[in-house]
This record gives structure tokens, sequence and C-alpha cells, in this order.
């Protein structure tokens, strides 16, 4: 890519210094040199036209390669985060992130990047030539140059603010526009679909707004350097007389200082503008940076479990929430063993499966495996040991297969007897092309409980030794969910804690424990 834009930039300065030449010798009347010269700016510039194409093509191939390293870059990073902190962000702010943030990078930083080499290449070989020309001509632009890379370091702050004030900007709208069209189904039924557009106008105007903020700053940068662009060429055509009065330099350098010393300082207020517009990507690509997982414990993978899991005078409460949800709370959970937690809507099962499954990590007490404290364990070596399903378990874009296995290879007689276990088997036969069926996005052409089927069958196919179930059979009938449930807790070398509304006589007296979240909170 530098190449080509060196050979374009320097074909485009021997075109320039062919029509130097001809002015030369076409005012001492000398026809074939004249020709010669015009046939060596047609052939530069003819030459300059076909690697454009090339430039044009090559530029497509790096940015597109830039990107795919970025969004490599931050996928990698956003996997190796912790639950909460990959929380702390809506996922339409991610996708902000990997679409509107890399097409300003593509634009801003890539083109921008592009450009400056382009215009450093372009200012050598004009300067050069000047300095042929007459070497005070050099100088007078080298000063006057000096002058335009100061000049626009008055616009730095405004652009770098107006900048990420864009992106902010940006985000917001992609949330809202995934917020509106999740809840397309809600509003339908309401009839509020307008609302969807009253909406996207507004937040649409707000974007509006910062993309002009950020137009306004770069347009007054850009017009302040080309008018001292322009006073700085005038001042370089009078010396140019000057010089020629003296015959100090040949004629041609009338269309000599012109050409080159209009395009050194063309490029240099290009530059000095492309700067600060690649420089404001800084505070973006600092963003994506700041997706990279801080260094984690990497830990020694853990022994299946054989004690079993204990809770120690647990306290816990949500970020800025004044309550705690959990207080003092300690639970034993012995290898092997089937426990039911029940409790009132809101008393904080979720959150108590959340800490078992090492999701929520601010509690204060002690949770270990094994007597190993959760802080002394990584996040992959807890997440070998136990599966968590929840109430509404996501369903990928993807074959059932693929859902089910999450494209890990599975002995294919487990997982019949995983889909016979589940009870995913009418489902399968139903599905034009059975378990290589393609699901849609969040599973909306399955039932609640179809779709707590796969997750169940996902969890079981795992492997995992240690099942956390919050309300996972919520959505089925009740002799399909108490089928599954006596499935589960017939499993001896499982151990589950299972959270459950709807707790049926049946399920009660299979379990090895029943545990009211209510009387945990309260002293004994
Ligand atoms: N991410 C969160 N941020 C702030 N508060 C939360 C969050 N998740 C849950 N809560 C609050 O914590 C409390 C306990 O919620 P949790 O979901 O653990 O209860 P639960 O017993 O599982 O309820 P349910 O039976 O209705 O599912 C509730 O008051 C809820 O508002």
């Amino acid at each position: 890519m530098i190449t080509i834009i060196i050979c374009n930039a320097g074909l485009l300065t021997v075109g320039g210094i062919g029509s130097v030449n001809a002015l030369t010798v076409i005012v001492k009347h000398q026809t074939v040199p004249f020709f010669a010269w015009v046939g060596v700016t047609v052939a530069a510039d003819l030459s300059y036209a076909v690697l454009l194409y090339f430039q044009t093509v090559q530029k497509v191939k790096l940015t597109q390669e830039i990107d795919t390293l970025i969004r490599a870059d931050v996928a990698a990073g956003l996997g190796t985060q912790n639950y909460a902190d990959f929380h702390r962000e809506t996922t339409a702010t991610y996708t902000s992130w990997l679409t509107n943030d890399i097409a300003t990078i593509n634009e801003y930083g890539i083109g921008d990047a592009l450009m400056i080499i382009q215009q450093i290449a372009e200012i050598i070989f004009s300067g050069t030539t000047l300095f042929v020309l007459h070497w005070s001509l050099l100088l007078t632009v080298l000063g006057l140059s000096s002058a335009m890379v100061i000049f626009p370091r008055i616009f730095k702050a405004r652009l770098d603010r107006t900048s990420l004030a864009r992106t902010k900007a940006n985000e917001r709208l992609v949330n809202m526009l995934e917020d509106m069209l999740n809840g397309f189904d809600t509003l339908f039924t309401a009839n509020l679909t307008k609302v969807m557009a009253q909406k996207v106008v507004t937040v649409s105007k707000d974007v509006n707004a910062h993309y002009i903020a950020f137009g306004r700053a770069s347009g007054a940068m850009y017009a302040s350097t080309n008018g001292l662009s322009f006073l700085s060429q005038l001042i370089l055509l009078a010396q140019a007389g000057g010089l020629i009065l003296y015959r100090l330099t040949p004629i041609g350098a009338i269309s000599g200082v012109q050409y080159f010393g209009g395009t050194i300082f063309a490029e240099l207020s290009g530059i000095a503008f492309n700067y600060r517009e690649f420089r404001s990507v800084a505070p973006i690509m600092g963003k994506l940076a700041s997706t990279r997982a801080k260094p984690t414990p990497v830990t020694a993978p853990l022994p299946v479990l054989h004690t079993g899991l204990q809770l120690s005078n647990i306290t816990y409460r949500y970020g800025d929430r004044s309550d705690n949800i959990l207080h003092d709370l300690s639970l034993t959970i012995p290898a092997g063993r089937k426990i039911i937690l029940t409790g009132d809507s809101g008393t904080g099962k979720s959150t108590l499966l959340g800490i078992i499954s090492g999701q929520l990590t601010g509690y204060t007490g002690r949770v270990s495996f094994d007597g190993l404290d959760y802080h002394h364990i990584s996040a992959d070596a807890l997440h070998a040991q136990l599966a968590y399903v929840t109430q509404d378990p996501y369903i990928f874009n993807a074959d059932l297969r693929w859902n089910l296995t999450l494209g890990q290879s599975v002995d294919p007689v487990h997982l019949t007897g995983v889909i016979d276990q589940v009870g995913l088997g009418p489902l399968i036969s139903h599905l034009p092309n059975g378990l290589d069926t393609l699901l849609s996005h969040n599973g909306t052409d399955l039932s609640g409980g179809q779709k707590q089927r796969i997750a169940l069958g996902r969890a079981l196919l795992s492997g995992r030794r240690i099942l956390l179930l919050d309300e996972a059979t919520s959505a089925l009938d009740k002799d399909a969910s108490l089928a599954l449930e006596k499935c589960l807790l017939s499993f001896p070398k499982l151990t589950l804690v299972m959270v459950t509304h709807h707790l049926h006589p049946e399920i009660a007296a299979l379990a090895d424990e029943v545990v009211q979240l209510a009387q945990i909170n309260s002293p004994v």
C-alpha cells in the first residue's frame, strides 16, 4: 500500500515537472522539447490513473483486514471479561462499537493515516523540486509550513470532545433501536408501534446534533487552514516572480511554485486536518482496548466436587441499591445432594444462584468449593464444573444440534439419550431437518418450554456435575415439568440446586433438602 502511494505521489511530481519544463521551453519556441515534456506529463498522469485503481483496491483489502483484526481483538477481549464487567454495557453498545466505531476507524483512522502518508510523500517530492528551482523557495515554504503545523492545534480539544460525544450518541441510538425492536411485540399488541418512529426521530436528532457539532469543529479547522494555505501561495508566487525577474530561476518556475507550492500547502493543511481527525480516533481505540480483560488469575483445573460447596455469612447488595438482597446467609451444598430453593418472589433466589455460579462476585462472606475459596478459583476453572440454566435461556441463531452441543463434539449415543431425557424427541420429529434445523434468533420460532428443554439438554450434555437451575422448567406443563425434574433428581452423581416457585410434593419428597430462602435469611 505504501509503495503504491509513494509511486503515485512520484508520478504526480513527474507530471508537474513536465509542465514546468514545457512552459520553460515553449517561451523559447523549442517545439520538439515542448512536445517531449508534454508527453512526459501525459504519461505520468495516465500511469497515475492506472495506479489509482490498484491503490483503491488495496485500500479496501487493507481496511477489511484491519477491521477483522479489531473485531477479533474486541471479541476475544469480551470473551475474557468477567460476568459483571461484560454486563456493564448493553449488547447494543457492543454492537455499536463493532459497527459504528469501526466505520469511524475506517474513515478517520485508516483513511486518514493513508492520506497522511500520501501527503508526506507529495510534500517531500514537491519540496525537492522547489529546492531545485531555487533554494530560497523551499526556505519560504518551510517558514510558512511551520505556521500551518502550529495553527490547527487551536482546534484539537474541540475536535476530540465532539468526536467522543458523537460515538456516545451513536451508542444511545443503537441501544434505543435494539430496545424498540426487541419490544416490537409489546408495542404491536398495544397499538403503539408509532412510538417506535417517534423515538427513532428523537434519538436520530440527538445523533444529528452531535455529527453537526463535529462537522462544525472540523469545518472551522478546515476553512481556517485552507485560508492560511492560499495566503502562503500568494507569498510564494510573488517570490517566484522576483526570482524570474533577476534570472535566478527558469520561467517555468512560475507554474512550478503554483503547482508544487500549492501541493505543499494544500497537503500540509490536509495533513494538519487529517492528523487531527486521525487523533480523534484515539479515544475510540482506547474504549475498544478497554474490552481487553484485566489479567485474571489462572488456576489449575478443579477436581470433581468431592465434599461440597459452602456458603458462609453471605451478604449481597446490587450496585447502587440501599438494601441487602441477601443478609448473612449460610448454606451447605454437599456433593451429590439435591437442594431445592423456594421463597417469595424477590427474596434473592436468583441472586444466590448468581453467587454460586461465580457470576456475582461483590458479596461479603465466603463461598468455597471443597474448602477452596472462590476468590482463589478462576472463572474458567469454576465454569468447567458447573452448568447454570435460567428461566429464559438464550437460543442461538444456529441449528438445534449446535444449540445443544454449543459446537462441542458429543457422542451421538449420549446426544440421543439426553434428547430423550429432556423430551425433545417430538420437537425434532416435527422440524424439517431434525437436529440440523436452523433455529431463529433467540428461538422466536420455539415455545418457552421447548427453549427450556434445549437449555436443560445443553446443561446435561456439558457433562458438568453441578447443576444450578433457576426455574428451568417453569414454562412446561405440570406433567412435563414433573417428569423432567424427577429425571434430574435421579442422577446420583449430580449436585443439584434448583430454584422453583411450583414445588410439587412428589419433587419435594425426592430432594435431599428444601430450603425456604426467607428462613435462611432470618437468624435461627
Ligand atoms: N441486576 C440487578 N440489579 C439491581 N437489582 C437487582 C438485580 N437483579 C435483581 N435485583 C433485585 O434483587 C432482588 C432479588 O432478586 P432475585 O431475582 O434474586 O429474586 P428471586 O427470589 O429470584 O425472585 P423471583 O422469584 O421473582 O425470580 C429483587 O428485589 C431485584 O429487584
